[in-house]
């Protein structure tokens, strides 16, 4: 797959003394998939729903690889992108560099047929990267999104086995 990488830098606010604040709200990644660097916790994951787990004690060089919805269209499910989001606490600020894999225009997201059979029957048709992902953010209401998007614009219903 011929890609480009986008690099986002952010930097987050501390929030009032004593105050838990949103920083970025719920979502799952549009990209294939996000590489995060952080200097300081805030990054939170969902792991049932409304359950959330803050990364704590990650070395200063480590990053976080993120799943995005269309890797878990190519990967029939088995990756699951995995919904996050930042909350601010104390008194610093919060720098993030963020690294997105953005597929080339033209990039066709199909789970391979070694993904697929009877115990595993395909979940997503298969579609254009592009036009899922103009669709994802061409609307500011859609930006609050936990995974629904990717259901609505490609989920199979029922299910096929190859
Ligand atoms: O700043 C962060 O740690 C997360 C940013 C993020 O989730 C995103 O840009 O999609
Ligand atoms: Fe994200």
């Amino acid at each position: 797959m011929n890609y480009k990488t986008l690099v986002r830098m952010m930097k987050y606010l501390a929030p009032p003394p004593g105050e838990y604040e949103r920083g970025f709200f719920a979502h799952t990644d549009k990209p294939i998939s996000t590489l995060i660097c952080e200097d300081k916790s805030g990054l939170e994951i969902e792991v049932n729903n409304d359950q959330w787990i803050k990364l704590t004690n990650l070395s200063p060089s480590s990053f976080v690889f993120i799943v995005g919805d269309p890797l878990k269209a190519w990967s029939n499910g088995r990756l699951k992108s995995v919904n996050h989001r930042v909350m601010m606490s104390g008194d610093k600020d919060r720098y993030s560099i963020a690294a997105f894999v953005i597929p080339n225009e033209g990039t066709i997201i199909k789970a391979p047929k070694e993904l697929i059979d009877e115990k595993h029957p395909q979940l997503f048709k298969e579609f254009d990267f592009m036009d899922f992902f103009l669709y994802a953010i061409s609307d500011p209401a859609k930006h609050i999104d936990s995974g629904e998007l990717l259901h609505a614009y490609a989920s199979l219903s029922p299910p096929v086995s190859n």
